[in-house]
């Protein structure tokens, strides 16, 4: 029998913790708390988070609450929130909370284990999800699926059990209707999703483009290979060897997504926001200079995106 998840933590209320959230509520009410402080509680009452349509009125908890521990910490922050956001869900941090970081790119689990250890953070990430914020109104059509995994245990043998953290979140996603896939190399996978946002994430903010143009003009798509070929390489260095049926593998995916559906770095720099582009062409850059791999296209897309968060809004 598995110590069932009965109480989960939300941090980071935005597309995607919104519409994850919105699925545990819709389970039970009770089950789900969102961390968020004075601030946010208050624009969060003022205007309710509405997901597809339907208003939302979570239990909201500040950093400073006296509160339970929870079973489960979904942190759904982007990078530039992520920080503060370890601070203050130290309240709900016991002796036996998982945490499931939903962030894009290779760094936030190493991040979190820092301050909480590295037994209790899984590796987890979103594929297939379409979720569109703006304000506090979240839409989607597609809610995709959560990969995750325990990288520690990773590749897990065919056949062997899943481990009891792992367990207990299928369990959770079970009963509570989400989507998700556990894949046997859970580190290839993030990699796997690491070199898609290197790609398509990047290039498309800097040429404004929906994925209808990386369907259609193939000068577009050149270059968004060209950016995942250098993830492709360095991928050979740390032992997960991506190749290039890895690439075909998201072709068939772009080809079915949405012509005007737009990548979350192409939203953040049309609503000004600041990007991600530190955990994506940054550490590209950042592991060439350790494994002496030239990444001359995430050099210049990391030069253009910077200028971009400078000068858009
Ligand atoms: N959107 C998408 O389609 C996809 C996104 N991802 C990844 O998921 C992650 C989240 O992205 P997304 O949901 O789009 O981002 P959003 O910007 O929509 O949401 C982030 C939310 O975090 C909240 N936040 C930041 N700091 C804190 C804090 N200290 N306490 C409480 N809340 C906080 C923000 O609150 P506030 O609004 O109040 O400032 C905001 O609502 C990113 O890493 C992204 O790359 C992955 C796959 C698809
Ligand atoms: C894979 C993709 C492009 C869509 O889910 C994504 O992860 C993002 O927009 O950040």
């Amino acid at each position: 029998m598995i110590n069932q998840i009965q109480r989960v933590s939300v941090i980071g209320l935005g597309a995607i913790g919104a519409a994850y959230a919105s699925r545990l509520y819709d389970y039970d009410p009770s089950c789900i708390r969102v961390i968020a402080d004075e601030a946010r509680i208050q624009r969060y009452q003022n205007h309710d988070v509405v997901v597809n349509g339907r208003s939302y009125r979570f239990q909201y908890v500040s950093p400073e609450a006296e509160t339970q521990p929870a079973d489960l910490i979904i942190v759904a922050v982007k990078y530039d929130g992520l920080p503060q956001a370890i601070q203050q869900m130290r309240g709900h941090v016991g002796p036996e909370t998982l945490i499931l970081p939903l962030l894009n790119g290779i760094s936030s689990e190493d991040i979190i284990a820092e301050v909480y250890g590295r037994d209790r953070v899984l590796h987890a990430m979103c594929v297939a999800i379409d979720a569109v914020r703006d304000g506090r109104t979240v839409t989607f059509s597609n809610i995709g699926r959560i990969c995750f995994g325990d990288a520690q245990s990773s590749p897990l043998p065919e056949g062997a059990p899943l481990p009891n953290a792992v367990e207990r979140v299928r369990d959770l996603f079970e009963r509570a209707h989400i989507p998700y896939e556990i894949p046997a190399d859970i580190r290839r996978s993030m990699w796997w999703k690491f070199m898609i946002n290197v790609g398509i994430n990047q290039t498309s903010a800097v040429l404004r483009a929906p994925y209808g143009v990386f369907q259609s003009v193939p000068e577009a798509h050149h270059v968004m290979v060209s950016a995942m070929q250098e993830v492709i390489e360095l991928s050979q260095h740390v032992g997960v060897h991506l190749n290039d049926r890895d690439l075909a593998e998201f072709d068939e995916i772009l080809h079915a997504m949405s012509p005007e559906g737009k990548t979350s770095m192409l939203q953040d720099v049309e609503a000004g926001r600041k990007t991600e582009v530190e955990y994506l062409a940054g550490t590209v850059c950042e592991l060439g200079s350790k494994y002496g791999v030239a990444t001359p296209v995430n050099r210049m897309l990391y030069d253009m995106i910077r200028t971009l968060e400078q000068t858009s809004g």
